[in-house]
């Protein structure tokens, strides 16, 4: 299958079940990911994404283990949908190409590889086989503030190289001001031949903004969850970006209603922590620290006494990227040994 979905419109990929999930701590019932599902569809969002919130096989002791299998939710979801396409996410080294099998023999239509904006090379394989097996396949370069624009044009190129139909620049952190993600997504829109995707964490507060830039840029693909379900301060609220769209004349082909009915009857009532711009919410944004790390970095402050803000700082003054979740524990320890001295 190739990209179905006519590009006179904006294709519209909602993260509510997938990012939400780091929102949760990867706890969805099956029967919340169905309700929520069941309005996606109705509302007619393009594209519905399911996975452990770290992606096909992110379930484990260094992301956390959701409440229940992979296999029970995209089953379940598939079940659901009947005018959305099913993605799933993979991050390789976590996922594998028999993941990818296991996904589309599960009724997964769009498989998106997603590596650190530097290492595009280590999606080769799984963007090829995602090509091979016919599914939508889309490239997703994260914690893209990191780099400078001409390598992530270079990064996204290889994406494309490998098959990509599809590649996004990801501000996994919250960090991109509006000025830079219209130069990113503008630099991928004039050097590719394949569409543009982005995706964003609302964690300095432009989620909807910046979005409505990456689309005056040129993204044809744009992600968001309901009431921002997603990491850190969540992501573009995908129901305000729908009105914000409705309101400038973009065409999205998404209903509204659903969306709202959706955001304030199933998924604010089950946030077990408010996903918004609190303090330390906002600390990723201004630190450039990838979004799911939140929770385990409030946990660590609380276990070591000490401030959050202050880890987050340290992570983003060491660079730190998705899959360093450890020395999250490592920087909490040596703040409190610091501050006993
Ligand atoms: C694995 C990450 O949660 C992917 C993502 O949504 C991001 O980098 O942002
Ligand atoms: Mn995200």
């Amino acid at each position: 299958m190739t990209t179905s979905t006519p590009l006179n419109k904006i294709i519209v990929n909602d993260c509510t079940l997938r990012d939400g999930m780091h929102a949760l701590g990867h706890q969805y019932s099956v029967a919340q990911m169905v309700a929520i599902a069941g309005k996606l569809d109705e509302a007619r969002v393009d594209i519905v994404e399911v996975s452990h919130g770290d992606g096909l096989q992110g379930n484990s002791f260094n992301y956390g283990f959701s409440a229940h299998s992979e296999r029970e939710y995209i089953e379940a979801v598939r079940a659901e949908l009947k005018h959305a396409r099913l993605a799933a996410l993979l991050l390789p080294g976590i996922g594998t190409r028999a993941d990818i099998d296991e996904a589309r023999a599960m009724g997964v239509d769009t498989i998106r590889v997603a590596t650190h904006c530097t290492e595009a090379d280590v999606a080769r394989q799984h963007i090829e086989h995602g090509r091979r097996l016919g599914l939508d396949t889309v490239g997703f370069l994260m914690m893209a503030h990191m780099t400078p624009t001409a390598e992530l044009v270079r990064q996204a190129k290889l994406m494309e190289s490998y098959g990509a139909h599809c590649v996004y620049v990801t501000d996994s952190a919250g960090a991109l001001l509006m000025e830079e993600t219209r130069e990113k997504v503008g630099a991928l829109r004039d050097a590719l031949d394949c569409q543009v995707g982005f995706h964003n964490h609302n964690n300095l507060g432009l989620g909807v903004a910046n979005t409505i830039v990456a689309i005056e840029a040129g993204a044809d693909r744009v992600d968001g969850s309901v009431a921002g379900m997603g990491a850190g301060a969540g992501n573009c609220p995908l129901e305000v970006l729908i009105a914000v769209c409705e309101r400038m004349g973009l065409e999205t082909g998404v209903a509204l209603y659903p969306l709202i009915d959706c955001a304030d009857q199933i998924v604010r009532p089950l946030q077990r922590r408010p996903v918004q711009t609190d303090g330390n919410a906002l600390m990723l944004g201004y630190a450039g620290v990838y979004s799911s790390f939140l929770l385990h970095t409030e946990r660590a402050a609380e276990r070591f006494g000490v401030d959050p803000r202050d880890i987050l700082v340290e992570l983003g003054r060491r660079g730190m990227v998705g899959g360093q979740e450890d020395m999250i524990l490592d920087v909490a320890l040596e703040l409190a040994a610091r501050s006993a001295d």
